[in-house]
Formats: structure tokens, sequence, C-alpha cells
């Protein structure tokens, strides 16, 4: 097939990973018999140094001309400046939002060879494998915001959470059907015992689950305990529906499952149209440059852009296939070493990758 891909590299340890996740789909066409025409683009912090504006008109353009995008990350402490008039962040909301991505699916599996590699125990890690879906497109990041100044000089922030039963049901269908392709079972998260915005979430999801999903085992969990039972009994649960903000903060914490925020892939989806697809993770200022940064988490964004944007399953199983190889025979970045095991860089994980890769 034919397909144009856009990559935002973006900033820090972005460009580095990225470049890593175009080489494996590279070999994928080459390997498979596709064409894939690659464009890159500017977005974040340096996109806001040469253009002035974190997603400038000709990244929004190619983004909706291409059939999906690959992205780095954005951020770091040069643009942090709180008096600063945009920032990096934006232009990842804005081009989620322009481009109506609003589910995000956030898969965590513990394979068995990195099991080690988690801080947790391996009794409590083994067995995980979860689909966060995290809804993207509302809630806090989105709703109504502002401040004021008080005639004592002192100010008042706010930012609301907003969501309709429209943009509610939309995220949970797409879950609801991914628990239905896996084990049944669908946890939706809230804070309905305090928040208006979570009562309905939770009125909607009932309603819908049991006019559509009868057939699901569905269920409810404050998003306070969630945030412990994911740590204390992560291998009970299946697929994960929640509020934008609160999927955000899971799935950085069940990061710590496999072992690093570096193994984390995601696909932003939306009803049509490309999808976005990136590592969980930040820019990583502290190891921007360096090298040393885990790739996997971009090159398996890749395996999910192929699987969910351009139906090549073969060839996404390929990729995984190739990580999963990789870490079984003990090759490992800083970030998933075990005390005293020999780590390698960026280059040569994203190189061990391409060279386990097979049709
Ligand atoms: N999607 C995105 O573009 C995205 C996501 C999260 C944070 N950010 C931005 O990134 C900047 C830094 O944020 P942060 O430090 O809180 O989070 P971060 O995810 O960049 O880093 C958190 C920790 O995880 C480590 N880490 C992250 N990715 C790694 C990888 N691939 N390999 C090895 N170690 C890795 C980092 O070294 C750091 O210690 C901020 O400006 C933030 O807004 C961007
Ligand atoms: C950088 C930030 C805007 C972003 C988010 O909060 O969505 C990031 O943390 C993520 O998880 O993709
Ligand atoms: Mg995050």
């Amino acid at each position: 097939m034919n397909a144009r891909i856009v990559l935002l590299p973006g900033d820090g340890i972005g460009p580095e990973v990225t470049a890593q996740g175009r080489k494996v789909l590279e070999k994928v066409a080459k390997t498979f018999g596709h064409t894939f025409e690659f464009s890159t683009h500017a977005i974040g912090g340096n996109a806001i140094d040469d253009f002035g504006d974190p997603l400038p008109e000709a990244t929004l353009t190619a983004c909706r001309n291409s059939d999906a995008i690959l992205l780095g990350a954005v951020g770091g402490p040069k643009w942090d400046d709180p008096n600063a008039k945009t920032r990096p962040e934006a232009g990842l909301l804005r081009i989620r939002k322009e481009l109506g991505l609003f589910a995000n699916l956030r898969p965590i599996t513990a394979q068995e060879c990195l099991i080690d590699a988690s801080p947790l125990k391996r009794e409590i890690v083994q067995g995980t494998d979860i689909l966060f879906v995290r809804e993207l497109t509302g809630g806090i990041y989105f709703g109504e915001s502002g401040l004021t100044k008080n005639a004592d000089g002192s100010e008042t922030a706010f930012s609301t959470a907003t969501y309709s039963t429209h943009e509610i049901e939309r995220v949970v269908r797409i879950a609801a059907i991914a628990a239905r392709q896996r084990s049944g079972h669908l946890t939706m998260v809230d804070k309905a015992n305090v928040l208006e915005v979570s009562r309905l979430w939770r009125r909607v999801t009932e309603r819908l689950i049991r006019a559509e999903f009868p057939d699901l085992k569905y269920d409810v969990v404050l998003v306070d305990a969630m945030a412990m039972h994911l740590i204390s009994r992560p291998s009970t649960f299946d697929v994960v529906v929640t509020s934008n903000l609160f999927g955000d903060i899971l799935t950085d914490e069940g990061s710590m499952l496999p072992g690093s925020m570096g193994l984390l892939p995601s696909a932003s989806i939306g009803s049509s149209g490309p999808g976005l697809y990136e590592p969980i993770h930040g820019s990583a200022p502290d190891i921007a440059g360096k090298g040393v940064a885990n790739p996997l988490a971009t090159i398996l964004a890749a395996a999910m852009l192929l699987r969910h944007s351009l139906k090549l399953e073969s060839e996404a199983k390929a990729v995984e296939t190739a990580v999963d190889q990789v870490l079984a025979q003990g090759f490992r970045t800083r970030d998933i070493a075990p005390k005293g095991h020999p780590s390698i860089g960026t280059e040569e994980m994203g190189q061990q990758v391409l060279d386990a890769l097979k049709s």
C-alpha cells in the first residue's frame, strides 16, 4: 500500500526516539512491499522558536492530509516560563482537538522478561495486560479557565471540567468494543462521590453498557482507589476507560508495571481521519541529547500506527514480535537495565529491532 506518514519529532528526546520509529517503518515498507512517504514538521518548543507558534499552520495542514502521524514529545525547561504567551504543550493539545482525536489507547502489558525491571514485586506485576482508554479532547484540559486579580493583589485561578453525554458515549463505546475483543471486562474510573461531571460519566456509561454491551463484565472504581489498585492488583483489570486528566495520571503510574515510561506507546484516534501515535512519555530533558532514551515506546507506537491507521495487522505484529525478541535476548536501555546489567543506547536498540524484524 501507499501511505503518507507525518513525523513530528518535537523536543528533547522526541527527535532521538522518532528517528528509530521512522527506521522501523522504513524497514516494514521494504520487507512487506509498501511505499511510505514521510514528511517531517515542527511542533512544540522548537516550533515556538522557529515560527512563534507551537502548532504552525503548515504542520496542521500536513497532518490533515496524511494517513497517520508519529509524534515524539514536546516541552522542556526552555519554554517553562509561567508568563510565556504560549507553551509547547498547547500545540499538542491543539492538534488532538483539531483532528478530533477523542480516544487515547494506552496499552500496559508486563512482558515476562521485563518483570524484574519493575519496581513492584514479580507476583503483583505478573499477568498484567491492561488497555487504558483515556478521553482526550474534553474535560478539565479544555474547559473554561481563567485568572483574576483580587483587590489585595493576590490572584484566583480556575479550570473547569466539562463533559457532554455525547463526548462520554463515544469514548466509552470505543472502550467497550475493545473489551469485547479482549477479556470482556470494562472498568470505568471516576470521582462520582464528589464531582458532578463524574456523576454524568457514571449515568451515561451505565446506561450505554446496559443497552449496547450487556455481555460485558462492567464495574466502576473511584480514581483515588484506582491509584492504589493499579499497583496492588493490576492483573485484575482488562479495559479501563476514564476522563482526560485521570487517564493522564494513571497511565504514568501504570508505566511502572512494565518498569519504564520508555516502554508505553499510545494511539490517539477519532471517528475518521489520520490517527496520532506517540509514546506516553515526555521530552525527558534530564536525558535529552545523551543517546540513552529508550526508543521502544515510539517503536511500539509505530506498530499501533500500522494496526489502527493503515490496517496492516501482520506488519504491526511483526514489529511487536521483533521488540519482544530483542528484550528476550537481554538487550536493555539504561531505564530497564537491572543493576550491573550492561545497557545499550537509543540507536543500538533501534538497530536491534531492525535486525529482528522479519515478515
Ligand atoms: N506527549 C508529550 O509530548 C509529553 C508527555 C509528557 C510530558 N511532556 C513534557 O515533557 C517535559 C518533561 O516532562 P517530565 O519530565 O515530567 O516527564 P517525562 O516523561 O519527559 O520524563 C519523566 C521521567 O521518565 C524518564 N523517561 C521518559 N521517557 C523516557 C525514555 N524514552 N527512556 C528513558 N527514560 C525516559 C525521564 O528521563 C524522566 O526521568 C515537560 O515539558 C512536559 O510537559 C510531553
Ligand atoms: C504534555 C501533556 C499536554 C500531555 C497530556 O497531559 O496529555 C502528556 O502528559 C501526555 O500524556 O500525552
Ligand atoms: Mg502524560
